[in-house]
């Protein structure tokens, strides 16, 4: 394998809306050309064509051309559904070889289940858990690397995902975490967003001055934690005056559980990518028998 990014072939299997946000944050940020990314999807040809348009990708509706630009890839990255998982990664079984590494971003498939369904436990395998802000370079990665992945391979891995945003290095069970905070996180914000928007409206605003005020709020609120450096707890004492107007709202606010379900919404997301990982694995092991 070569040892940078730029250089590398990767193939993408599975072309949704994680896919994009990864092949979008390589090319704008990563200084990949569009045409070392092959791309395949199990159907939609014109899914493919999209991309091949907006980002230079290559792609094939042959399938023996397929098999040949998958096993010529240095990096092979899985993003199917958890669902598509076991057979999606048993059709890779004899296309890959230990020179490549298998990066995945499939929720709460395992290290030791991919390994099980490719039959060989020396393959460099990395899971990963993006999130969608990828698309625009402002993705949070958590990334864990099986023994077999190499210090070149750590540091491919690393470079693909710093080029959508942060990356957070983490023992494998801690993905699930991660998963729970940052990769489903973002729909949380946007629940927020939905229900500051409607308490605009409510309020006598027009939904699109509503919005504005809302994402500016959102924006201005995230950046004020990454550059002033300080604890959301003390910028939310300097938002409340005592007895004002925040102070109000928020007293409502944690009348109602907000901490705590916010909290409890973390740790259900990860709850559910243990669920959806031991899932794959019942499967997988049931259909062995
Ligand atoms: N959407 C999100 O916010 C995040 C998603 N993920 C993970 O990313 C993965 C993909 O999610 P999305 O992009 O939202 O899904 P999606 O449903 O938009 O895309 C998946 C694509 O894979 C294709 N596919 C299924 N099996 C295949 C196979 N064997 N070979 C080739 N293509 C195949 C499907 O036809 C579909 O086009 C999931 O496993 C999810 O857990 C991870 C982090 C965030
Ligand atoms: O909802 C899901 O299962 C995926 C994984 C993290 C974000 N979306």
């Amino acid at each position: 394998m070569s040892n940078t990014l730029a250089s590398i072939n990767i193939a993408f299997i599975g072309a949704g809306s994680m896919a994009e946000a990864v092949i979008r944050g390589l090319i704008d940020k990563g200084g990949v050309q569009g045409e070392r990314i092959f791309v395949a999807n199990r159907s939609n040809a014109a899914r493919l064509q999209e991309l091949q348009q907006t980002y230079g990708i290559r792609y094939t509706q042959d399938e023996a051309a397929k098999e040949q630009a998958i096993r010529q890839a240095d990096v092979v990255v899985i993003a199917f559904k958890p669902k598509d998982a076991a057979e999606g990664v048993r059709l890779l079984r004899g296309l890959l070889n230990e020179r490549q590494l298998l990066v995945s971003v499939i929720a709460g498939l395992s290290i030791e289940t991919i390994s099980g369904l490719l039959e060989n436990p020396r393959m460099p395998v990395v899971r990963t858990m993006p999130n969608t802000s990828s698309t625009i370079g402002l993705g949070a990665t958590g990334i864990s690397f099986s023994a077999a992945v190499n210090a070149e391979q750590r540091q491919i891995a690393t470079d693909m995902f710093r080029s959508t945003g942060i990356v957070s290095i983490v023992d494998e069970p801690l993905l699930d975490t991660v998963t729970g905070l940052s990769g489903s996180g973002p729909a949380y914000i946007y629940f927020m967003m939905e229900a500051m928007i409607e308490g605009g409206v409510q309020g006598g605003l027009n939904r699109e001055e509503a919005r504005r005020l809302t994402v500016q709020t959102v924006l201005g609120a995230a950046r004020m934690v990454e550059t002033t450096g300080e604890e959301p707890a003390e910028l939310r004492r300097k938002v409340t005056s005592p007895n004002g107007t925040t102070q109000a709202a928020l007293e409502l606010m944690a009348g109602r559980g907000f901490s705590e379900t916010v909290t409890q919404a973390v740790l259900r997301s990860a709850e559910r990518a243990s669920e959806i990982g031991a899932a794959i694995s019942d499967s997988v092991t049931s259909q062995n028998k």
